[in-house]
């Protein structure tokens, strides 16, 4: 008899990489494949704390594992710099060990390959070194990764430095179907020299990292990324990841969900609730949350409103005075949302959101038009695929002095719930997101293609 295959997953250590990948590796798992998921330890443990209970009580599809990030419990872990060369110094050894002890310890199952996130490309290297099969998966819009392939033209046209500052102003355009970048839009651009620079680098070590790869796999479709996918060798696009085309319970939260959303969701009408969410990255400055929560409160709108601590820098959120009693008949605010059944509830009219990549998946998804407030990284360049070119949403704009008004708020939030257009956009890309992952569909086809290669 054929052994059970076994495969180990890794994600980048952050919120946005562990969920899809989790979603993933449950996908995977229920196709009979074993897998053990490596966290940081002090992700594992954000991780085990934040389970729901009908996990606990399941009977755990995938083994959560954990190995050290080199860094002590009370070290800043938002210090990218100082973090990210923890990783690299101690975690290649910590992966090649903890992969040794599975070989020795499982007679029965055969580790087929390594599934590391675009974002931990030491795991692959890992993995090439120790002659196993390396699959890599991109979590951020995929045109990220094309322009990322891109960039050693770009500094050999003199268009950007070796920084990645724009030399000639223009904008950079990989195919007619892409939406050209703007300097503003490059996933490095950064108001802080320093931080681009770090980012830049990250860039960078994409294109090593692709190079060990045997394989990319997407979390995109075919339909939405077909111009894209063209222009990167090995990609597969499989997604969306979702937690809902699988299982009903889910394990990769940081911060426990809190469900009571759902109920105060269910006693609002259709179509009549704001969803705000800025996922786990972004973090507004105190006067930016006060314009945000009187936009919101003008708009008169009901609304859900997902403020985690990093939003707010780590400290606890202060409000303008007496808003929380005017807007307690009209508004909700929780630490964290069950996020995919949020957007799919009836009541949830529109979406707030940063354009993060799993955000702009899952919105899309539940067919919701979208109000684009984007932050860093890819996520400009996915609000000019939100509302360029597929047209299911409205970005936000930053006055003279850089700051997005109440007024800019409502008046948006109220023309994108006016809008038609916009609702019938969303309500057909649904039907075609939908369809990708449903027997016989693009995603379907090729997931079901991946899972033959590792049972054979
Ligand atoms: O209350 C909440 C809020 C968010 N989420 C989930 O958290 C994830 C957030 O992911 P994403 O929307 O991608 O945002 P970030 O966490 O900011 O993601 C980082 O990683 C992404 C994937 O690489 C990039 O596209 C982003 O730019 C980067 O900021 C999503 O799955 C959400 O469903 C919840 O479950 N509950």
């Amino acid at each position: 008899m054929a052994r059970q295959p076994h495969v180990i997953v890794i994600p980048h250590a952050a919120q946005g990489h562990v969920a899809p990948l989790m979603k993933l590796s449950l996908q995977i798992a229920a196709h009979g494949v074993k897998v053990t998921f490596v966290n940081t330890e002090f992700i594992h443990e954000k991780v085990m704390a934040s389970l729901p209970a009908k996990v606990e009580e399941e009977k755990r599809l995938i083994s959560l594992v954990s190995i050290p990030d080199g860094l002590e419990p009370e070290d800043d872990r938002q210090d990218f710099v100082k973090l990210t060369e923890s990783i690299l110094r101690v975690m290649p050894g910590n992966l090649r060990n903890l992969i040794e002890n599975i070989k020795r310890s499982d007679v029965d199952e055969q580790i087929v390959c390594v599934i590391a996130d675009m974002a931990a490309g030491w795991a692959l290297e890992v993995a090439n070194e120790m002659g196993i099969k390396r699959v890599a998966v991109l979590l951020s819009g995929p045109a990220s990764m094309a322009l990322a392939l891109h960039v050693p033209q770009l500094i050999d046209a003199g268009i950007i430095d070796t920084d990645g500052t724009l030399i000639k102003d223009e904008s950079i355009i990989l195919s007619e179907d892409i939406p050209a970048w703007r300097s503003s839009d490059f996933s490095w651009s950064c108001s802080d020299p320093v931080m681009q620079k770090v980012l830049f680098v990250y860039v960078s070590t994409a294109l090593k990292t692709f190079k060990f790869a045997d394989q990319l796999l997407c979390n995109t479709f075919y339909e939405l990324d077909s111009s894209v996918m063209k222009l990167i060798p090995k990609a597969i696009p499989i997604g969306p990841f979702l937690a809902s085309n699988h299982i009903e319970a889910f394990a990769g939260n940081f911060c426990p969900e809190d469900s009571t959303c759902l109920s105060w969701l269910d006693k609002q009408p259709a179509g009549s609730v704001v969803y705000v969410a800025l996922g786990s990255t972004t973090i507004l400055n105190p006067q930016q949350v006060d314009e945000l929560a009187l936009g919101l409160e003008l708009t008169g709108i009901p609304f859900l409103w997902v403020i985690s601590s990093n939003l707010t820098n780590g400290s606890t959120a202060k409000f303008p005075e007496g808003f929380i009693d005017r807007v307690a008949d009209l508004g909700k605010i929780v630490e964290w949302a069950p996020q995919e059944k949020v957007l799919a509830h009836p009541s949830v009219a529109c979406f707030v959101s940063h354009c993060g990549w799993n955000s702009t998946l899952e919105g899309l998804t539940m067919g919701k038009p979208f109000l684009c407030w984007p932050y860093f990284a890819d996520q400009f360049h996915n609000r000019s695929y939100i509302c360029d070119v597929w047209k299911i949403g409205l970005a936000v704009d930053k006055d003279e002095n850089g700051i997005i008004t109440r007024n800019e708020m409502s008046t948006k939030i109220k023309t994108l719930i006016s809008s038609d257009g916009i609702k019938a956009n969303a309500l057909q890309l649904k039907e075609v997101a939908r369809k990708s992952v449903n027997e016989g569909g693009s995603s379907f086809k090729n997931f079901t293609s991946f899972i033959e290669l590792i049972w054979h």
